[in-house]
């Protein structure tokens, strides 16, 4: 597998408008992107363009949310996940499964629109990992 750039971290919040205006404000982030609602995978989403990467804010979406649990240990947010890019979605998740890595599902279309899946945290050193298919656009 060919490890790719940080395609984002991953912050949940309890408030995603509460964390743009934190970014917007105290980090001097050009808040150019509206959040947007992500069903499928129980967040609500807000991308903070920095010049190398992007900072994901997640907030709850219905009650089966998958980050209520990381919000009821961590009720200010924090950092969430790391999400890497990859050439190969399938050969990541062969890569990842021959190494004994809990892959959580099967490859499914995440926030870009490109097929995404999580690694355990348990198995990553502590760090919930999201590998991402590199969009074919670039970003
Ligand atoms: C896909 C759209 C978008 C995108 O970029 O395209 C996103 O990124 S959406 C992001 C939200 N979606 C997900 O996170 C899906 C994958 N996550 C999961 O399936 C769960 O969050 C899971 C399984 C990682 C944890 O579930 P839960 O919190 O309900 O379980 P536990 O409390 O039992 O946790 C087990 C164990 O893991 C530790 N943990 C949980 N979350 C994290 C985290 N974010 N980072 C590091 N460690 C985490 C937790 O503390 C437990 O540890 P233990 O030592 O066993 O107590
Ligand atoms: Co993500």
């Amino acid at each position: 597998m060919k490890l790719g750039r940080l395609n984002h971290v991953g912050v949940a919040t309890p408030s995603i408008e509460a964390s743009i205006a934190f970014y917007r404000d105290t980090m001097g982030a050009e808040v150019i992107r509206a959040p947007f609602d992500l069903p499928a995978q129980g967040v609500k989403v807000c991308f903070i363009d920095t010049p190398n990467t992007q900072i994901e804010l997640i907030e709850p979406l219905g009650e089966s949310s998958p980050i209520h649990g990381f919000l009821a240990k961590n009720p200010a947010g924090g950092q969430h996940h790391l999400c890497y890019e990859v050439p190969d979605i399938h050969e990541a998740k062969a890569w990842f499964e021959a190494k004994g890595a809990r892959v959580l599902g099967e490859p499914r279309i995440g926030a870009h629109g490109t097929m995404i899946f999580f690694v355990h945290p348990r198995d990553m050193g502590g760090v919930l990992t999201e590998i991402m298919e590199t969009p074919k656009d670039g970003h």
